[in-house]
């Protein structure tokens, strides 16, 4: 176990524990299962407050993947609950319909029936999380998709850079949710959270969360761009009390994506402001998952840092391409004692 130490100071906020709790309007939506996000007003006096102690940060994450490990009979269990949460990811600029479209039916059916039928889970309908592309493909995608209840994720607002102007941003998430998109995965400009301009990036998650109406909005915080860990817990802040359904580490794209580290942090503030609003926001870890025993660790964290609600999909979501591959490899070496070629598992 880790210290009493640990557990307490790797984020500190000197006001944030005595916080009368703010409650706003609760919204249901049947199709996420969670009680929206409403977000409250920018309160500065608690992001500035907000701070990181990195070796206490590092220490724990070091310690993770030792003494975290799954038992193997658990594992197939866990690696089958990390299925249900991928948001099934193509963003390429060389991406076609036909691609779209392989990469839905592998959404639909993640595992292969045999493996399933080994583990005992014949019965059980396994999807992914999501599928996750840009504004073109949504209409295919959600006509692939159709009468499986699995939400299509549009990424947005000019990714990866998100420099594009902003009205444009909001249009191109109206655009995304009449195409029929259910998610919107935005990403912050991160020369607000550089330079320290907490109202700005407010502001603009504000107008997405706006723009995206009953869709749920992951903010995309690009964690490897933003130079420090104070920033990536502040910019966490800030973008949840602007309404943010999920934060979201990284588009794929930066030279470094998700990490334990940034995971740890960004989980402590969703902690943070569970306690000082009553509302639970869901995380995406993404970018550079490939592995199935990276997936357990990160579940590990994610159910000692906020319990077991966070590892469904409605609060759990894992931005990959090319992880659901492995997890299904490893299955089969559960079921079978053998690993198969990695090109037997095709994904898109
Ligand atoms: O949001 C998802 C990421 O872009 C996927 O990244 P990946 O290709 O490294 O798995």
């Amino acid at each position: 176990m880790y210290s009493q130490e640990e557990r307490c100071d790797v984020v500190s906020t000197a006001k944030s524990e005595s916080r009368t709790p703010k409650r706003g309007p609760v919204e249901v939506t049947s199709a996420h299962e969670v009680a929206r996000n409403p977000g409250m007003p920018l309160d500065l006096s608690v992001v500035q407050a907000v701070r990181v102690n990195k070796s206490a940060a590092e220490r724990r994450v070091a310690s993770l993947p030792g003494r975290r490990s799954i038992k193997a009979d658990a594992q197939a269990a866990w690696l089958l609950n990390a299925v249900t949460c991928i948001d099934l990811t193509t963003l390429n600029g060389d991406d076609t319909q036909g691609r779209v479209k392989r990469l839905c039916a592998k959404a639909i059916t993640p595992v292969r029936p045999d493996i399933l039928a080994a583990l005992g889970m014949a019965d059980r309908r396994i999807t992914t999380g999501a599928v996750c592309v840009y504004h073109r493909f949504v209409a295919c995608a959600v006509e692939a998709l159709e009468g499986t209840g699995i939400p299509v994720a549009a990424v947005s607002t000019g990714f990866p850079a998100g420099l594009t102007p902003h009205e444009l941003k909001l249009k191109e998430i109206e655009a995304s949710v009449a195409d029929g998109a259910s998610e919107i995965d935005i990403v912050i400009t991160r020369e607000h959270v550089l330079t320290g301009d907490w109202q700005a990036l407010y502001d603009e998650m504000r107008d997405f969360r706006e723009a995206c109406g009953d869709a749920h909005v992951k903010a995309i915080l690009a964690t490897g761009d933003l130079k420090t860990l104070r920033n990536v817990a502040r910019a966490s802040m800030v973008c949840m009390m602007a309404g943010a359904d999920f934060i979201k580490t990284s588009t794929g794209k930066e030279a470094q994506n998700a990490t334990l580290l940034v995971t740890l942090v960004m989980l402590r503030m969703i902690r943070l402001y569970q306690s000082m609003t009553g509302f639970k926001v869901g995380y995406k870890p993404a970018g550079g998952i490939s592995k199935a025993k990276d997936i357990l660790v990160y579940q590990s964290l994610m159910k000692e840092e906020l319990g077991r609600d966070w590892l469904r999909p409605n609060l759990f979501r894992i931005g990959a391409s090319s992880l659901l591959a492995d997890i299904e490899r490893q299955l089969e070496h559960h079921v079978d004692g053998a690993y198969s070629a990695v090109k037997r598992h095709p994904i898109g």
